[in-house]
């Protein structure tokens, strides 16, 4: 695990990725490269004019060598924090400290993987395949992904692309209050998990998958009590991270 470390951090682009959702680019001030394991997060420091206070974010994309990295933000109605980001200016420069967290995947990882993430949940998860296909890595990595709208879908071009690129990631979008136009699935993500791992179990043959689970604590709490009670998985294989 790497030793956390205060840093200075710039803004260094930003865009609107979903409604709700910044993604926020930043560069360490000092230039060096954020050495983090793939699914870890950091606290940013914001002045808010009540006072300071910080912020937890998962680094949504894998280490490579270079000083930046980047966070998606949800903008939580009357949040301190979250509005802070989503108005913070290109080139404002505020402190860091990080990486944190158990969360993580080594790229090289040979077991099959199911990743579960809803809205911004969905950050390290991103890290993680990143990461995996950056080493070359051919252990099935399969995403399901959770939001409320098709407008909420993260990073849907990019997974895709992966999907056509590897035959071992597997993409999966469900939505809660799908319009009347959506053809894919529909509901929470609990209700896709179990037939995807026993499709996932019997691809990966004789690795027993790892489930990685990321999102709202009621999400997490739901998946990881149905892979541990009934759909048996080790709880060794269940990793969770949750964001309230
Ligand atoms: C390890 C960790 C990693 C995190 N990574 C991310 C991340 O990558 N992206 C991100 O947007 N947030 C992330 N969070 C949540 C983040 O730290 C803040 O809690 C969030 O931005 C809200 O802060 P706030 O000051 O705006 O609102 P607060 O007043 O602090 O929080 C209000 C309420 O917002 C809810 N909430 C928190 N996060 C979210 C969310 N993402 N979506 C919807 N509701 C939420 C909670 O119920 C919370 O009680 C993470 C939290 C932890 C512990």
């Amino acid at each position: 695990m790497k030793k956390p470390e205060t840093f200075e951090v710039r803004l260094a682009s930003a865009t609107m990725i979903a409604p709700t959702v910044r993604q926020l680019m930043f560069e360490r001030v000092d230039d060096r490269p954020l050495d983090h394991d793939p699914g870890q997060w950091i606290n940013l420091v914001l002045p808010l004019p009540e006072g300071e206070c910080r912020r937890a974010y998962s680094i949504a994309s894998a280490p490579d060598g270079s000083s930046h990295f980047e966070v998606a933000v949800t903008r939580v109605p009357c949040g301190p924090g979250s509005t802070y980001l989503h108005d913070l200016s290109e080139g404002s420069v505020l402190s860091a400290i990080g990486p944190h967290g158990l969360f993580t995947r080594a790229p090289d990882d040979p077991s099959p993987s199911l990743f579960v993430g809803t809205g911004t949940g969905v950050t390290p998860l991103r890290a993680m395949m990143q990461a995996a296909l950056a080493s070359g890595s051919k252990a099935p990595l399969w995403l399901l992904f959770g939001a409320r709208f098709e407008e909420d879908i993260l990073y849907r071009a990019e997974m895709e692309a992966f999907t056509r690129a590897h035959p071992h990631v597997r993409y999966t979008i469900t939505l809660s209050r799908p319009g009347e136009s959506w053809t894919g699935k529909s509901g929470y993500v609990q209700t896709h998990v179990p037939a995807l791992l026993r499709e996932l179990e019997a691809a990966g043959a004789s690795a027993a998958p790892h489930v990685y689970v990321c999102g709202l604590e009621r999400m997490v709490k739901a998946v990881r009590e149905l892979c541990r009670h009934e759909l048996g998985v080790d709880r060794k294989h269940v990793h969770t991270e949750r964001y309230d």
